[in-house]
């Protein structure tokens, strides 16, 4: 991580956790917002106009929360206007770095060799987590966000009068119902399943367990249309697939999220093929890179072995 804009010799690719073993992520700390004539948004400063060409979206494939924030780009239809640049699956010991690897991009706007360069030029003093995804603005050289939920927010409203689309991701009418299931799906799911990997404590991993297969249950019981909310798709099944999609190959295996896998569970396995086979979707879900990047956690997996993945998600991606 980076010290006063300094990256450090003793980076851990293992996040913090509290006096109970339990995993804790940090917290995001660029939160502007992009808005239809730049005034500014629920959090941080005004002066992000949505135009066409002006912001960069930084990724990487395994991570769910980078792809929640691509998989709005492309359900939005904002491809021509919002280029992306891919990392390397895995991380380096400076954290993640470009363009090495199938798949992966250079850095197309400083040429950096990591992601903690595009932080330190945003801020030269920043201490923290070089994490993506990051949503940067080339006109003034700075750093919209690197918080996912805010820029799928953003990107379901901001760019709609100049690209309308079909799709309304959070409609405000059923913002709160989508807010609480959202906070659900987060704590016990998405972040979750990070929590049983990294325990460093029996209770911390029990306790993580339970809570990624009661939510799971949970949902399952819920699905009784095509999505979460009904017959329309929203962020929260945006949010619920990115961690689907990951779980057979990654979670249920790695992270030891193993009481069942997603196969098991019908309406939620068809929930995860709605969404892929919707236009698009397929191209933001890269299973070299999500296997190749779990697995290389050294942590969880010091000889680097890469499992051949489980039947269910082969099919689906062979669809393609
Ligand atoms: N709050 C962030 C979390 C992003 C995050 O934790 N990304 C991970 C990859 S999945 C990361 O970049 N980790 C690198 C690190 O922790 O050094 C968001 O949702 O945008």
């Amino acid at each position: 991580m980076l010290v006063d804009g300094k990256w450090m010799e003793n980076w851990q690719p293992v996040q913090k956790a509290d006096e109970k073993g339990r995993f804790v992520r940090q917290v995001s700390s660029f939160r502007n917002w992009i808005t239809p004539d730049g005034s500014a948004g629920p959090t941080g400063e005004g002066g992000f106009k949505a135009e066409p060409g002006r912001y960069r979206l930084y990724v990487a494939l395994i991570c769910p929360w980078a792809s929640r924030a691509l998989i709005a780009r492309k359900l939005k239809g904002l491809d021509d206007m919002i280029p992306v640049t891919v990392v390397n699956p895995t991380l380096s010991d400076q954290g993640w770095s470009f363009g090495e690897y199938p798949g992966s991009d250079e850095d197309p706007l400083f040429g950096a060799r990591y992601m903690h360069e595009i932080y330190t030029r945003a801020d030269p003093h920043f201490t923290g987590r070089a994490t993506v995804p990051v949503l940067w603005d080339e006109k003034q050289g700075v750093m919209v966000s690197n918080e996912s939920a805010d820029i799928l927010r953003m990107f379901d409203t901001a760019f709609e009068h100049i690209a309308p689309s079909d799709h309304r991701l959070y409609p405000e009418a059923q913002g709160a119902e989508i807010n609480a299931l959202n906070a659900v799906i987060y704590d016990k799911l998405n972040n979750g399943v990070y929590k049983c990997g990294f325990a460093s404590s029996q209770e911390a991993y029990d306790e993580a367990v339970e809570g990624v297969f009661s939510t799971l249950e949970m949902l399952e019981d819920r699905l009784i249309g095509d999505y979460l909310f009904g017959d329309h798709l929203t962020e929260t099944d945006v949010r619920l697939f990115v961690t689907l999609i990951r779980f057979d190959v990654a979670y249920h295996g790695l992270f030891k999220a193993n009481r069942r896998q997603i196969a098991s569970y019908p309406r939620l396995s068809a929930l995860m093929a709605r969404i892929y086979r919707l236009p698009g979707i397929a191209e933001t879900v890269n299973m070299d890179h999500i296997t190749r990047g779990y697995h290389s956690i050294k942590a969880l997996n010091p000889s680097g072995i890469r499992p051949t993945g489980p039947a269910n998600i082969r099919a689906l991606i062979s669809e393609t």
